[in-house]
């Protein structure tokens, strides 16, 4: 969502691009990302009833018992629940959509999002946006279309049990795009007083309990800029399904985004480069990582606290989130690069830390990410070896899909992105 002119974000740095004898794609401008009005609305909820889990076909790759644990769903969308390894790439799924993977990226491409479930979910998380939240002004409406919220949304959810329960994770993927966009980014966005701003944005989510004198002034608050009201109206939505620990498990991993948020703004505010190990850690804070763990509440199933909050299930949670997020950095590069000042993602940290030239570093990054899927993938597995709970391994299942529908949205979103000249 590149605007013109000089945010005060971006750090001052010369460009990668600049290094003698490195070609560097020039992209056009890329569109905008799902914009805010990031100024004045109102919200309400739904519900719906959780799915059975279907049987799958046998998989290969894994012993027989390990197999059968890790045995996904059959059927349209499900193809990536598997957790067993699979072969690079998993061919005969390639999307029809536009859209080229990352040459040696590896992934799991899944099929096209059922159309039905598109459509409808595009439909209903548009009315959400300018009737209940205006999360954005008329011009701004080819950016929202261009970000694609339904397709991203069914993509990521294939066991979904019905629109009711993928619009629980649109809202809220709408609500965080929004607060990036109007906070952090070109939308209005600075890493001055970001921490006031996220700090009250972030009891939309996890409520102020005050006086009664106070009370209706923050209340009143909630509804001062679109990034609040869709906080506030898309986490109204999600508790109404959500069971209390699935509630707070989002509140915490929203915390730990907001704390991303402000490690980047710091280092902004600063001109700072981190090294590539401090750039990463704060990636995985600045990550994806609210999104996968929700799917349990968008599959009508809950994954119990103390199961949820075991170091094997975290480690892999933490993993899944960094490979989505690292893919980000890598289909995002020529947009960031092509606007203002230094965005840091990491190719560019790569280049600038490890002194690579930019196609080198680009091509480093694409292995740091494709090592973080094959270590989320041996955990997962071996988690799911450890803890055969149903519930744990449905979950594990919801996370693999999630990355993989997250790698399908980048590869097809060509209104968003575009790939370097590299290969
Ligand atoms: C949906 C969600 C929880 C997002 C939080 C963090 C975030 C915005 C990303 C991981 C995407 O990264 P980025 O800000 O670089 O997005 P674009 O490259 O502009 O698409
Ligand atoms: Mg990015």
């Amino acid at each position: 969502m590149p605007v013109p002119g000089p945010s005060p974000r971006q750090p001052s740095l010369p460009s990668p691009a600049a290094r003698p004898g490195d070609r560097v794609p020039g992209p056009a401008a890329a569109p905008g990302a799902l914009a805010g009005a990031c100024g004045s609305g109102t919200p309400v909820p739904t519900a719906a009833s959780a799915p059975p889990l279907v049987p799958g076909p046998p998989v290969q790759g894994a012993g027989a018992a390990l197999a059968r644990l890790l045995r996904g769903p059959s059927g349209l969308g499900t193809a990536g629940l598997s957790l067993v390894r699979r072969a690079e790439p998993a061919a005969p799924a390639e999307p029809a959509a536009a859209g080229t993977a990352i040459p040696g990226l590896y992934h799991h491409p899944v099929p096209e999002p059922d159309p039905v479930r598109v459509e409808e979910v595009s439909r209903r998380i548009k009315a959400w946006a300018v009737e209940e939240v205006e999360l954005y002004p008329p011009d701004w409406e080819d950016q929202f279309d261009g970000f694609s919220l339904g397709r991203y949304m069914v993509a990521c959810h294939p066991d979904a049990p019905g629109v009711d329960h993928l619009m629980i994770a649109t809202r809220l993927m709408a609500a965080e795009n929004a607060l990036d966009d109007c906070y952090c980014e070109d939308h209005g966005g600075s890493p001055v007083g970001l921490g006031g701003r996220l700090l009250l944005a972030h009891t939309a989510l996890d409520p102020l309990h005050t006086t009664a004198e106070y009370q209706p002034q923050w209340e009143r608050s909630l509804h001062a800029d679109a990034p609040r009201r869709a906080y506030r109206s898309a986490m109204g939505y999600f508790v109404r399904e959500a069971t209390p620990a699935q509630a707070d498990r989002y509140r915490h991993d929203m915390a730990r985004l907001h704390l991303g948020y402000l490690a980047e703004a710091a280092w902004s505010e600063t001109d700072h480069v981190p090294e590539v190990w401090e750039y990463l850690a704060m990636r995985q804070f600045n990550n994806f990582r609210p999104c996968p763990t929700i799917t349990d509440t968008v599959g009508g199933y809950e994954l119990p606290a103390d199961l949820q909050a075991r170091p094997e299930v975290q480690r892999v949670i933490a993993l899944a989130g960094n490979a989505t997020t690292i893919v980000n950095d890598l289909y995002s590069y020529t947009k960031e690069l092509a606007g203002p000042g230094l965005h840091l993602n990491l190719p560019v940290v790569i280049a600038e830390r490890e002194g690579l030239p930019v196609r080198d570093a680009y091509l480093k990054a694409v292995e740091v990410h494709n090592d973080l899927m094959h270590a989320f993938e041996t955990e997962a597995a071996g988690a799911a070896a450890a803890l055969p709970v149903p519930s744990l391994l449905r979950f594990l299942r919801g996370v693999a899909a999630w990355v993989d529908g997250n790698h399908y949205w980048h590869q097809t979103n060509t209104y968003r992105y575009s790939l370097p000249d590299f290969w």
